[in-house]
């Protein structure tokens, strides 16, 4: 690809590739319907993220036609997919990263229970430990906002700046989230429409019970650093894995 470096070419083609296989885990967990919902990736070591193509079926999403944009939400011409329009949230994915340079990846879905949460306006209270673990305390709500421009990104970065929540609800139209990368961002719009389910449930039959705070900063403390396997450094993992090069299905070898 002209202009970017060989190391930056195979950054490029492997967020294709995951942002492209990341789509059918929100089919797989039944957090969007039809075409609603997108992911985007940042591309590590460039001001450049990777986000699906507006209005393409799930099941056509592909690696190349994923579509290549910069910080201001930008086609990049002439690169793989830029002949098709971007996601109607591009604008909003990228004030994301503008604003938030931690963020790795961002997902948007309208999940039933946790978007029926955003309808009402009503932020999802911490009374499950899963939440404590997960956002480390309740689910906010952004404000309302009409598609189309930065202002839904204006929202979750109000809202989600200095919040341990990876999530957000917007009012009136649903879920964002953000992650370290689009792995985490999927997990967290998972994790999310599961906790506004059981919430929901709950106060069907009964006013759930708040966890105390100090119990939600121990659940977030441990689940965060301490849940899971020992966390292997990026050195030990190289010096274990397999020497051969692989190629990415976007034909690039890495
Ligand atoms: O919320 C909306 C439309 O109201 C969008 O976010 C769609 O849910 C997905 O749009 P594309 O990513 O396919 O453009």
């Amino acid at each position: 690809m002209i202009g970017y470096s060989p190391e930056i070419q195979v950054a490029i083609a492997r967020t294709r590739d995951q942002i492209a296989a990341l789509h059918s885990e929100l089919t797989h967990y039944e957090l969007v319907i039809w075409t609603g919902g997108n992911i985007s990736g940042r591309v590590p070591g460039a001001d450049l993220f990777v986000i699906k193509p507006s209005g393409v079926s799930y099941d056509e999403l592909s690696p190349e036609n994923q579509i290549l944009c910069d910080l201001d939400g930008n086609v990049i011409p002439r690169t793989p997919g830029s002949d098709r329009s971007p996601s109607s949230d591009t604008a909003a994915h990228a004030y994301v990263y503008r604003n938030m340079p931690e963020v790795g990846g961002v997902v948007h879905t309208h999940s039933t229970y946790a978007t029926a949460w955003a309808a009402r306006g009503e932020e999802i209270p911490c009374v499950i430990t899963a939440m404590a673990d997960e956002f480390g305390g309740p689910i906010p709500i952004g404000p309302f906002a009409i598609i189309g421009d930065d202002t839904i990104g204006h929202g979750i970065v109000e809202t989600l700046t200095g919040h341990r929540s990876r999530a957000v609800l917007m009012q009136n139209h649903g879920v964002f989230t953000i992650g370290k990368d689009a792995k985490d961002a999927v997990k967290a719009a998972v994790m999310c429409e599961d906790v506004a389910k059981t919430v929901h449930i709950a106060r069907q039959l009964g006013e759930p019970i708040p966890i105390p705070q100090d119990a939600i900063d121990a659940l977030f403390n441990r689940y965060q650093n301490v849940y899971g396997q020992p966390k292997v450094d990026s050195v030990t993992s190289a010096s274990t894995s397999s020497s051969s090069s692989i190629t990415t299905t976007a034909g690039v070898t890495q």
